[in-house]
């Protein structure tokens, strides 16, 4: 169920935040020495002007397909691993999501390098007028025949080094705010603390690694065009802040937390009630340890049982 719960939050999030993604791959990788975008508001603009609102949603197939598929694997392994670990504490929901986060990473980093190319096709000064890939998984087929399932992993350490402790810090953020801000069974306000929370929850996960994010959005977009810039990560960063500074690590953010609100506040809500209402026939057994998701429908199922008497 957790699987299931985490397909259907992930497909609701890909539709909010896809534009918010386009706009910082672009900032990220555009080349500061001819910069197409001024910042996170010009960007929105000139791909609204210049490529219609479709431009904003460039490379949705990657994430739509992938995204949905990882929100399942990130779910049902934390569930699951909680599950395993037998004892709800900070630390294992921390452990839970880090180990979520780190095998996920075998779907994401394709899906975020198709994702990339996608999004940086057509733009800067080598816009090529001839569409190089058709969708994202003929990205993914060109690079598959041109560079092998190496290619096709590209980013793949960085992805790891990212996705890790940010999953842990997602899910224990989640925890700690749930409990602390006490989303009570029969709460007129559950739904909005559940929203708050997942927000919250994207934010401080996405805060956590972001530096890393900005290196291997470069990487995993190194040689659109043909011409390849990094010889390495330790070289892309070097390149990097020699280039640009110590700044060049917050490039996108401010579109990547516009994002990373409305994107989680609606994963993990939606989530959390599909698996309330899907459970409430269940419930977790005693021997489970309950998640920040199974808490709130066990609490809700003692609740309304409470009400039928
Ligand atoms: N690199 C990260 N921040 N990973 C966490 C991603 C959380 C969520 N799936 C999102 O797309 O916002």
């Amino acid at each position: 169920m957790d699987f299931l719960a985490g397909c259907i939050g992930g497909a609701a999030g890909v539709l909010v935040g896809h534009p918010f993604d386009t706009v910082k791959v672009r900032l990220q990788v555009q080349n500061v020495d001819k910069p197409l975008y001024r910042g996170t508001y010009h960007c929105f603009q000139s791909i609204v002007r210049q490529e219609s609102m479709f431009g904003l949603y460039k490379g949705i197939g990657s994430p739509m397909m992938g995204l949905t598929f990882v929100n399942a694997i990130v779910f049902g392994v934390q569930g699951n691993t909680m599950r395993y670990l037998g004892h709800d504490t900070p630390m294992n929901q921390f452990l839970a999501g880090a180990a979520a986060g780190a095998i996920q990473c075998v779907v994401c980093c394709p899906m975020e390098l198709a994702k990339t190319r996608m999004q940086m096709q057509g733009t800067g000064e080598k816009k090529s007028k001839r569409k190089l890939y058709k969708n994202s998984l003929d990205c993914l087929a060109h690079i598959y025949k041109r560079e092998g399932l190496l290619g096709v992993n590209r980013g793949m350490v960085t992805t790891l080094i990212r996705e890790t402790p940010c999953f842990g810090v997602y899910f224990l953020t989640y925890d700690i705010l749930t409990r602390s801000i006490g989303c009570e069974p029969g709460d007129r306000y559950m739904i909005p603390k559940l929203l708050f929370a997942g927000g919250m929850s994207g934010v401080t996960c996405w805060l956590s690694t972001y530096p890393v994010d900005v290196i291997k959005s470069r990487l995993q977009a190194d040689g659109v065009g043909g011409v390849y810039q990094y010889s390495s990560i330790a070289d892309c960063v070097r390149q990097s802040v020699k280039r640009e500074g110590l700044i060049v690590f917050t490039r996108g953010l401010t579109s990547t937390l516009l994002r990373a609100f409305p994107v989680n506040a609606v994963t993990f809500a939606t989530v959390t009630l599909v698996l309330m209402y899907a459970r409430g026939v269940e419930g977790p057994k005693d021997s489970e340890p309950a998640t920040p998701v199974t808490a709130h429908h066990t609490q809700l199922q003692q609740q309304a049982q409470a009400s039928s008497l």
